[in-house]
């Protein structure tokens, strides 16, 4: 069971804390030099907000469309549009940092008043920010005004529907603001699924992951988000764009693909046709250990090329590995890292793989043709499977109690072709080391495919009280500098703020030019998300 969470909550994942034992803390004592101290976060009144830019004349006009009531420019709800849940977001929001607060929040309930907004806003010059679950870990929802005279918050959580379910064709309509947790329920009484489950499952939206290219956990097995999409509806300035009559088309080029992953600089997408699967009847989730980073790798690359990966496929590197050991502490790790030394495995890297399936039959099948390529591993069993299932959504939690005691940790991700992947992985943690001095990076592959896979990385730092979101800047910078030209910028969290500045490297100077093109076709004065996919602004044309 995951935790009702609230959606307005800022600041934090959770309003549950943990505390962080006493083994952990010595732990982070001695490898990040870590000098506990509780570091209580900054009360809401605290934090700096200034009068709203939106003019009477524009709040009436948005009030018309969608109501009194869902025209919002009181301060709790302005700050709880105020960004992302990137680290530095969190540290704005705890240290009382420089938020950037959108002048209102505005709520609609239909595709139609969606449409209706976007006029208000060309007509009263205002940015409008689309957000779904408020999850971007890349700037994307950071209210920028650009060059407009104010910025709304455009919240989707009123699109909150099924529209309609295909059975025969496998085929589900919802709109853009519906979360995870809650698409999955509506699927339920038709047996059927989504599947998609990032980490972020509590929270995000079919719109945001439709928006972001997200991939989930279970990616290896139901694809990424985009690899689910099969129509889209999309409000524009211009008015609204459909996209996706048929399951597949040579109609030209797919041009759906330029609204998912488009980050609400294109339109605000309003509803998803999606391919859903039938609900799965068995999970199976079980753990392994095996001896270093290479053969790990090297199993799950012929696992992804022999095309039997578990639909969750997660390799954790040494380093990943050992803090898992380390924070659960206790006699029970001691004597696994006892064990698996006695059986060889002196690197230990721990491999999660995960089946779902619609019967016993092909639950066996399946996991049989995965494990019989998983060669010189310790077998662990469902007990380590399950324990990772229960925890899967835990990150976000240990986040927050990481932050409470003055820890600097953040995310990086990128995917690469397999003959670079090590050596990215390396280039990564060093650069990041180099820029924070002691630090442990831990690294991961959760997402593979024939040709290579991705790297998620979780750094961990003692926070320099001083200049919290300087210090972590630095070291992104020089990890998106390793990154640039061996891997993709962003795997699955987008490009937003953060990687605008790296886009171009990555897609050419004509890929910026075709994107400003699309931008100016679409929104041709620029209300929509100011600052985000494309940094500089040469849609203007
Ligand atoms: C703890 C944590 C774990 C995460 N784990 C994962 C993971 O496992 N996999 C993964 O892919 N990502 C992950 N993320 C990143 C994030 O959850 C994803 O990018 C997600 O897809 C964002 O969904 P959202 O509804 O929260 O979108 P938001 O954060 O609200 O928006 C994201 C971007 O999309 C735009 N947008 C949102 N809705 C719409 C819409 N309807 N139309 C047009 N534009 C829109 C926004 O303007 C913004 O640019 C994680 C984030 C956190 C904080």
């Amino acid at each position: 069971m995951v935790e009702r969470i609230d959606q307005d909550l800022r600041g934090g994942w959770s309003p549950s804390r943990a505390e962080l034992p006493p083994h952990a803390l010595r732990w982070l004592g001695e490898r990040i030099g870590l000098r506990p101290g509780r570091t209580p976060a900054v009360p809401d009144t605290a934090l700096e907000v200034g009068a709203s830019a939106l003019t009477d004349a524009a709040r009436d006009a948005l009030a018309e469309v969608v109501g009194q009531g869902c025209v919002r420019v009181d301060r709790a709800s302005r700050l709880g549009h105020a960004g992302g849940l990137s680290y530095v977001d969190l540290v704005r929001y705890r240290a009382g940092g420089e938020l950037v607060v959108p002048d209102g929040v505005v709520l609609p309930a239909t595709p139609e008043q969606v449409v209706a907004v976007l006029e208000v806003c060309v007509e009263h010059d205002l940015a409008v920010v689309p957000f779904g679950g408020g999850t971007s870990v890349v700037g994307g929802v950071s209210a920028l005004r650009g060059d407009k005279a104010a910025v709304v918050a455009l919240d989707l959580g009123g699109l909150d529907r099924l529209v309609s379910v295909d059975p025969v064709s496998r085929v589900a309509v919802l709109q853009a603001g519906v979360t995870a947790p809650e698409a999955e329920r509506l699927l339920a009484p038709h047996g059927l699924t989504v599947g998609h489950v990032p980490q972020s499952f509590e929270r995000a939206t079919i719109g945001g992951f439709a928006a972001t290219r997200s991939a989930g956990q279970a990616s290896s097995g139901y694809g990424r988000f985009e690899d689910l999409v099969e129509g889209v509806r999309l409000a524009t300035p211009r008015g609204e764009w459909r996209l996706g009559a048929a399951p597949a088309s040579a109609a030209g080029p797919d041009l759906r693909e330029l609204v998912v992953g488009s980050e609400g600089a294109f339109g605000v997408i309003t509803e998803v046709s999606l391919r859903v699967r039938p609900k799965p009847v068995l999970e199976r989730y079980e753990g392994f250990f095996v001896d270093g980073w290479e053969a790990g790798s090297a199993i799950v690359r012929a696992l992804a090329q022999q095309r039997v990966l578990a639909d969750v496929t997660r390799l954790s590197d040494e380093d990943e590995t050992d803090v898992s050991l380390a924070l659960s502490g206790g006699a029970k790790s001691t004597a696994l890292r006892a064990y698996l030394k006695a059986r060889g495995v002196r690197r230990p890297c721990m491999l999660v793989l995960g089946w779902h399936a619609g019967s016993k039959r092909e639950l066996k099948a399946r996991r049989a043709a995965t494990l019989a390529l998983v060669r010189g591993a310790v077998r662990l069993g469902t007990p380590l499977g399950e324990t990772w299932r229960h925890g899967r959504f835990n990150g976000p939690r240990q986040r927050d109690v990481l932050l409470d005691v003055g820890v600097c940790v953040e995310t990086l991700e990128t995917a690469t072709h397999w003959s670079r992947l090590t050596g990215l992985r390396d280039a990564v943690r060093e650069a990041v080391r180099d820029a924070l001095g002691r630090t442990v990076v831990m690294c991961h592959i959760s997402h593979a495919y024939e040709t290579g896979a991705s790297l998620y990385f979780t750094v961990l730092a003692a926070r320099d009280a001083d200049d919290p979101v300087g210090q972590w800047q630095v070291a992104k910078a020089a990890a998106s500098e390793a990154i640039t030209g061996v891997g993709t910028i962003s795997h699955h969290h987008a490009v937003g703020v953060d990687h605008a500045p790296y886009l171009e490297a990555e897609i050419g100077a004509l890929g910026v030019d075709v994107l400003a093109a699309v931008k100016r076709a679409l929104d041709p004065t620029g209300v929509l998300n100011p600052g985000k996919l494309i940094a500089s602004e040469p849609f203007r044309g």
